[in-house]
């Protein structure tokens, strides 16, 4: 069943005179309890992407195409519609749990006001008991409900925020580079609890993030983006054995590496363009080493190979076009 689908998303911010096209034609959906992995650089849209489905880009932003969970198109919701589904259908969690928690708020107050404005019956009373029982699930204490963000820990934190984010059982989770901040032991510990949960309450998950061994342990389905747009996505099996875009390529050989034999380090050379004035072509030809004429002149329609979704004119032609 598909909890969430992205049909040919593309979002445009406004800065002053400038148009920044950070997402661009974007399609793909999510199957419950599935793992979607979004890498990519620095400054592709991976977050853009997750906010889109947040609804929660700044004003002046415009979206194009649909965005739907659970069947719902999200363009056609009211304000206060949109503020029910966040939390109940779809949440979002962050590098930086501070961001979201209020410095003057206990954690039992944060839990009370996001069940008891999605779940008006309840008692206060009720709240609190799925609020320490979500907190349980996390590894925390009942009795720390009563404690203020200042007093855990950052991973510890983190853990609140996921408790927070799943309270509700939504279909969807946004983990937004949930770990990045965190020491290698503590990200390990969240990925776990982060796998363990989704698996349990079959919650669909995205999670961006710019380090590949993160999406190689937790990953179903990997989604590769590259200024604005979704280049590559395939199975994790296929992405690590036979990525396809020359960018995937790259990024896999900057993973660092224990080979003996291969300590070398491979960076892709370049930068990414200038999102408000990007090249004809395609986006990545001026960085690419097997950029050819076409390349430079025509954007790559999408491929499909053998299930791999990949946009690149290696792959296209007479025999493999779908263009
Ligand atoms: N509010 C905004 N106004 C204007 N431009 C923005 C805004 N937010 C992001 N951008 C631009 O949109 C592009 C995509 O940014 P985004 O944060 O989505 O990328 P990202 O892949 O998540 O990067 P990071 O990993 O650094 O968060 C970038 O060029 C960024 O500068």
């Amino acid at each position: 069943m598909k909890v969430l689908e992205l049909k040919n998303v593309s979002v445009r911010y406004k800065t002053g005179e400038k148009t920044v096209n950070a997402v661009e034609n974007v399609s793909f959906h999510l199957e419950k309890g599935e793992t979607l992995g979004l890498v990519g650089e620095s400054g592709c849209g991976k977050s853009t992407l997750g906010f889109s489905i947040m609804r929660l880009l700044p004003k002046g932003t415009k979206i194009d195409g649909s965005i739907k969970i659970e069947g719902i198109d999200i363009s056609s919701l009211s304000d206060e519609e949109m503020r029910q589904i966040r939390g109940s259908k779809v949440a979002m969690i962050f590098q930086d749990p501070m961001t979201s928690l209020n410095p003057i708020l206990r954690i039992e107050d944060h839990f009370v006001e996001m069940i008891l404005t999605h779940r008006p019956e309840l008692s206060k009373e009720d709240a609190r008991e799925l609020a320490a029982k979500a907190l349980e699930d996390v590894g925390i204490n009942r009795n720390r409900l009563k404690d203020y963000p200042f007093q855990f820990s950052g991973g510890m934190r983190q853990r609140v925020m996921i408790a927070l984010s799943i309270v509700l059982n939504p279909a969807v989770l946004i983990a937004d580079e949930p770990t990045t901040s965190l020491d290698v032991i503590v990200q390990a510990q969240i990925m776990e609890l982060l796998e363990k949960l989704t698996k349990e309450h079959r919650t669909a998950m995205i999670l961006i993030t710019h380090d590949m061994g993160l999406v190689a342990e937790a990953a179903d389905r990997i989604g590769v983006m590259y200024a604005g747009h979704l280049v590559e996505l395939a199975s994790k099996e296929r992405i690590f054995t036979n990525p396809l875009h020359p960018y995937t390529v790259g990024l896999l050989r900057s993973i660092p590496n224990t080979d003996v034999n291969d300590k070398e380090l491979r960076y892709i050379p370049g930068s990414p363009p200038d999102l408000s004035n990007p090249p004809e072509g395609c986006r990545f030809a001026p960085r690419c080493e097997k950029a050819m004429k076409i390349c430079w002149e025509k954007e790559p329609p999408e491929f499909e190979i053998d299930g791999t979704r990949v946009k690149c004119w290696l792959y296209g032609g007479d025999q493999n076009g779908t263009d």
